[in-house]
């Protein structure tokens, strides 16, 4: 059934011409009727199939419509005005119209004008589409497919009129938005108007010099690419100019203020400066082209939805070299953007969760070069150079992100907002907020202390003795950069040592910390001087690959370069203690941080009651151990494990329901999880588990496949991408029967 009866349209050209092509090409309309003022455009359209008759009279084609038809004004933006007055007189009652104007304050200037008031038929629209060819030979039916259309419907806009239009856009394949008058004449001017002045600016500019033919025989791709809408219509232009006058002198005020400092950074050679603009520019451009085609930051992450599917069997061979250490990378970041001079960071590990910290610092206005295959170079601001950044900090999938930022941004002389996506908007924030406030920070969170995080600018922090109620780095980790900027010492002490990249890295970059047993102390105050930061790979990555061997009889792998620091050696202890077989080979000390190659060879497992002690160690780890402990022989309980409730999902239950789901008994409890393991043959049945987005539920059940009797089928698994974009690109190298969806 068609949305509309007729359509009448007025001016066809490209924009009314696509639409009428569009609607006939969905059946969307019973007929199409042009009006244009010369006799042979008409006769043109309709040769071509766009219309199916022309008047170049418009009372004469108004006097055939009736209630449910549509008009469609689609005249360049200053002769709107005239068109309306015409309607005015001849329209018939019930007849709906809209327009395709790009400024839509000179359409409803013009239709006050006209009517008085904005009459309840009219319904102000803008296709975000075009080509900078023009007229009716330019029309295509799939002009406006997957594009925007923008309406500016008034508070008295009849609802039938605006549900025919909408329909008339959806139908023509259009995703179609609604936002007031003044916003999308803002939002045109400096997304559309504005690169349009530039163009022609540019254009006539270089057409005018002396030496135009040479300087045009030698542009090359940039320049076309860059000047293309240098050929659009010259008075759709003049009037798109004219009618949105404010706004675009707006634009390009702005403009030109950063235009001339840009010069002043060349004349000058501020190389730094001009690093800013370009490393800024070229992030934000790459983050609006991901954005468009619904990716997020890494390349990797190409669909929203992803679904492994494993098959049954296999081993685990080779030597790999798992991505660097997300909470290193984290840190190299934060700390080579917080100190004097020039940081460069290799091994950085290129996934969501730390690229989202990179974005934040870049936000702040820091200068970040790569990556560039591991390489980041960061020209640091000094502890008080961050500023204001233009938004909210959006964190994505990280905890560490928004954890860690909240310390280091306490006490900053700006106000910034830390957002997050689904999963870390769940996850609770006072445990950072209410040390922190202790120290004076000015921190607003949401309902129940989650996330958005308000860090306002709090004046003076002032040192805490901090006793943490539960084993986290993250927690340890904000209080200790708080400590940074406030006055006098500031000393954490843990219930059981985390993870200490944190004071590693701050004696990495000179500044002193004090540790004593479970104590960390810092002195604000002080300056931390650029480093070179060597990340090795990533020890909670490496564990899907010593489980994979552990359980898969014939597996033989070398994990090479894996970070060992002893507070994160967990999963090495727990495997050994359940009899897998590991060994540490070329074991050495890199800028800090132990590192060694990791070998595993399949060796029967047996279930261990898990030593409480080992479980901060190995906190990241347990998606996969639990895994290892369904593999082994006899019953693996795990105790003091609440803080995996409040990951990213909540890793007992997820792993509890998974595991049942392929037929292994687990039973979650209030702090762990008690399994039951089979040894020997098929452990696993085949079937579909929910990995619930978290990145190491979706990556242990892939690694379950090698012990299962049939598939298993993952969901939601694309936020592997947050901190190992490359697994299964691995995983199929090494031996298992991985596909992605
Ligand atoms: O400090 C860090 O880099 C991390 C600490 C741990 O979190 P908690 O501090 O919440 O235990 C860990 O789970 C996370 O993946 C990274
Ligand atoms: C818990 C994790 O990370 P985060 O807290 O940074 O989201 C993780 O990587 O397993």
């Amino acid at each position: 059934m068609g949305q509309v009866g007729r359509l009448l349209v007025i001016g066809v050209g490209l924009i009314g011409g696509s639409f009428a092509l569009a609607l006939k090409a969905a059946g969307a309309c019973r007929e199409v009727i042009g009006v244009t003022p010369q006799r042979e455009a008409g006769e043109q359209a309709k040769t071509l199939g766009v219309v199916d008759r022309a008047y170049t009279h418009l009372p004469e084609a108004l006097g055939l419509l009736q209630p449910g038809d549509l008009v469609f004004v689609a005249v360049p933006t200053l002769a709107v005005e005239s068109v309306f007055a015409q309607l005015k007189d001849y329209l018939p009652a019930g007849v709906t119209v809209t327009d395709g104007a790009s400024v839509k304050g000179s359409v409803r200037s013009a239709a006050e004008k006209v009517w008085g008031e904005m009459p309840s038929f009219l319904v102000p629209g803008h296709p975000i589409a075009g080509s900078e060819r023009s007229g009716v030979s330019a029309a295509r039916d799939d002009l406006y497919r997957d594009h925007r259309i923008i309406l500016t419907p008034a508070p008295d806009t009849g609802a039938d009129h605006l549900r025919r239009v909408v329909q008339a856009w959806q139908a023509a394949g259009a995703e179609v938005l609604e936002m007031s008058v003044e916003e999308h004449d803002e939002v045109l001017a400096a997304t559309s108007h504005l690169p349009h002045v530039i163009a022609f600016s540019l254009v006539d500019t270089l057409a005018h010099d002396a030496e135009n033919e040479n300087i045009f025989r030698y542009a090359a791709g940039g320049f076309r690419d860059f000047t293309r809408i240098a050929s659009s219509d010259p008075v759709m232009w003049r009037d798109i100019m004219l009618a949105n006058r404010e706004a675009i002198l707006k634009a390009i005020d702005l403009y030109s203020l950063n235009l001339s400092s840009l010069r002043s950074a060349i004349a000058s050679g501020d190389s730094a400066a001009l690093m800013g603009v370009f490393t800024r520019a070229k992030a934000a451009r790459d983050h609006f082209t991901k954005m468009l085609a619904k990716q997020a930051y890494s390349e990797t992450m190409q669909a929203q939805e992803v679904t492994f599917i494993a098959q049954p069997g296999g081993t685990v061979s080779g030597k790999l070299r798992v991505p660097g250490d997300k909470s290193m990378s984290h840190r190299s970041i934060m700390l080579g953007s917080l100190a004097e001079g020039v940081t460069e960071v290799q091994g950085f590990l290129e996934g969501e969760d730390a690229l989202a910290t990179l974005q934040a610092f870049r936000d702040m206005g820091v200068v970040i070069e790569g990556p560039h295959d591991g390489r980041v170079t960061i020209h640091g601001v000094g502890l008080h150079g961050l500023k204001a950044p233009p938004g909210p900090l959006y964190l994505g999938n990280s905890g560490t992100s928004m954890r860690l930022l909240a310390g280091l941004l306490a006490g900053q002389g700006f106000d910034v907002s830390l957002t997050g996506d689904e999963s870390l908007s769940k996850r609770p924030m006072n445990r950072v907020a209410n040390p922190l406030r202790e120290m004076g920070a000015i921190i607003e969170t949401g309902p129940e202390g989650r996330p958005p995080l308000l860090v306002k600018s709090a004046g003076q922090l002032s040192g805490i003795q901090y006793q943490l109620p539960m084993a986290s780095a993250q927690v340890k980790s904000a209080v200790l950069l708080a400590g940074l900027y406030a006055q006098g010492e500031t000393s954490t002490v843990e219930p059981a040592p985390t993870r200490d990249h944190t004071e590693r890295m701050l004696q990495g970059f000179g500044y002193s910390v004090e540790r004593d047993g479970a104590r960390a102390t810092v002195c604000g105050g002080g300056e931390l001087k650029a480093a070179r930061i060597d990340v090795p790979a990533d020890i909670s990555s490496a564990a899907f690959f010593m489980v994979a061997a552990a359980i898969s009889p014939g597996s033989d792998v070398t994990l090479e370069h894996v970070g060992i620091n002893p507070t994160r050696d967990g999963v090495i202890h727990i495997l050994r203690a359940m009899g897998g077989d590991i060994e540490l080979q070329n074991t050495r000390t890199v800028g800090g941080e132990p590192v060694a190659d990791i070998r595993v060879r399949y060796a029967p497992l047996r279930g261990i009651l898990i030593p409480e002690a080992q479980v901060p160690l190995a906190i990241d780890e347990f998606p996969a151990l639990f895994i290892a402990a369904a593999c082994a022989q006899g019953e693996t309980v795990l105790t003091g494990a609440e803080e995996l409730r409040v990951k990213e999902s909540d890793r007992i239950q997820a792993m509890a329901d998974g595991l049942s789901v392929l037929g292994v008994s687990a039973n979650p409890t209030k702090d762990g999880i008690v399994i039951a393991g089979t040894s020997g043959g098929p452990v696993f049945t085949g079937g579909t588990v929910d990995s619930l987005g978290d990145h190491r539920i979706a990556m242990a059940f892939a690694v379950a496949s090698l012990r299962a009797r049939d598939t298993i089928r993952i969901l939601h698994c694309a936020n592997v991408a947050t901190s190992f974009p490359n697994f299964a690109e691995l995983a199929v190298g090494s031996g298992l029967k991985l596909q992605q969806l």
